[in-house]
């Protein structure tokens, strides 16, 4: 099973190498934060934390290449890379990609302002990376909190672990059209989600104008977006949640004691959003001689 210490004899320094690896590439962008974050959700939800969403096919046709995972950011496969290289200089062919994308993405948390946490080792890298095996394993901005609690069930994670994970969204960027819907077309008697805070709603429809260029991205947190920090759950009391999935925390009784909770106490939304990426790193492991340690973090061996 997963555990701390994993690499104790056979690559001591494993974690200071990604940290010092994540570090220069944070001061080289600020976008390598939330792109490392989403790219290890991403992995551990389709086929576990397996480094299944880094493999490149040149058919077009592996998990990156899927419709959803088509907005991960360059910089953090690049992360993930960079790291992997400084990793194999110093202990080649021992440590996972799964397992350093587990550390990168506890390194930018810790980097931006989060916590820092401890976090398990022991991934091996899988030997399936397929488009359509995303379909259906990722929930999507508009989901009800009940549709969001399936999915995360799914993967082992409570409502809370649920809540708190989402308070990832605390920096990065969307594009406008994934939210555009809340803005000019909501429903037959709202052209625009009541739910929204009239001030932030216009804000949004000055920066994502109808049949924006699709390639537009806005700050999902509008109050602090480079800083790792409870303001997304400040936002939601606000009505500035940006995706239905995000104000549907506040807007449901079932959810919304928790978003006041982490909204009032940073420290208490710290201590479960690092219990949460522990357990998020659990799903679906490969241990032992399952799977591969993968040379290079874009191809099977
Ligand atoms: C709760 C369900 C979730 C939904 C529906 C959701 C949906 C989305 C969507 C639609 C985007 C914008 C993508 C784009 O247009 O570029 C996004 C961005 C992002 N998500 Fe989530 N997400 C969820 C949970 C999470 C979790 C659990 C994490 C990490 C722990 C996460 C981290 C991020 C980050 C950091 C970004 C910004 C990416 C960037 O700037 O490159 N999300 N998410
Ligand atoms: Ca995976
Ligand atoms: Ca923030």
């Amino acid at each position: 099973q997963l555990f701390p210490n994993f690499y104790r004899s056979t690559c001591p320094n494993v974690e200071s190498i990604v940290r010092q690896a994540v570090t220069r590439k944070i001061q080289q962008t600020f976008v390598t934060v939330p792109a490392t974050l989403r790219l290890f959700f991403h992995d551990c939800f389709v086929e576990g934390c397996d480094g299944s969403v880094l493999i490149s096919s040149p058919r077009g046709d592996a998990e990156k290449d899927a419709p959803d995972n088509l907005s991960l950011a360059g910089d953090g496969f690049d992360t993930v890379i960079k790291a992997k290289q400084a990793v194999e200089a110093q202990c080649p062919g021992v440590v996972s990609c799964a397992d350093i994308l587990t550390i990168a993405a506890r390194d930018v948390v810790a980097l931006s302002g989060g916590p820092n946490f401890q976090v398990e080792l022991g991934r091996r890298d899988g030997r399936i990376s397929f488009r359509w095996r995303v379909t259906g394993n990722l929930p999507g901005p508009t989901f009800s909190v009940n549709l969001l609690n399936w999915i995360f069930r799914k993967n082992n994670l409570t409502q809370t672990d649920m809540i708190a994970l989402s308070g990832a969204h605390t920096v990065g960027f969307s594009h406008c059209t994934r939210f555009a819907n809340r803005l000019y077309s909501f429903n037959s008697t709202h052209r625009t989600d009541p739910s929204l805070n009239p001030t932030y709603a216009r804000q949004l429809m000055q920066a994502c104008p109808r049949n924006v260029n699709p390639l537009v991205a806005i700050n999902m947190d509008p109050t602090t977006p480079n800083s790792f920090d409870n303001a997304y759950f400040k936002n939601l009391v606000n009505g500035e949640g940006l995706f239905t999935s995000d104000q549907g925390l506040f807007t449901s009784f079932q959810s919304r004691a928790t978003v006041n909770a982490f909204a009032s106490n940073q420290a208490s939304f710290f201590s479960a959003f690092s219990a949460a990426m522990v357990r998020l790193g659990r799903t679906g492991v490969k241990t032992g001689r399952q799977g591969e340690i993968r040379r290079d973090c874009s191809a099977f061996n």
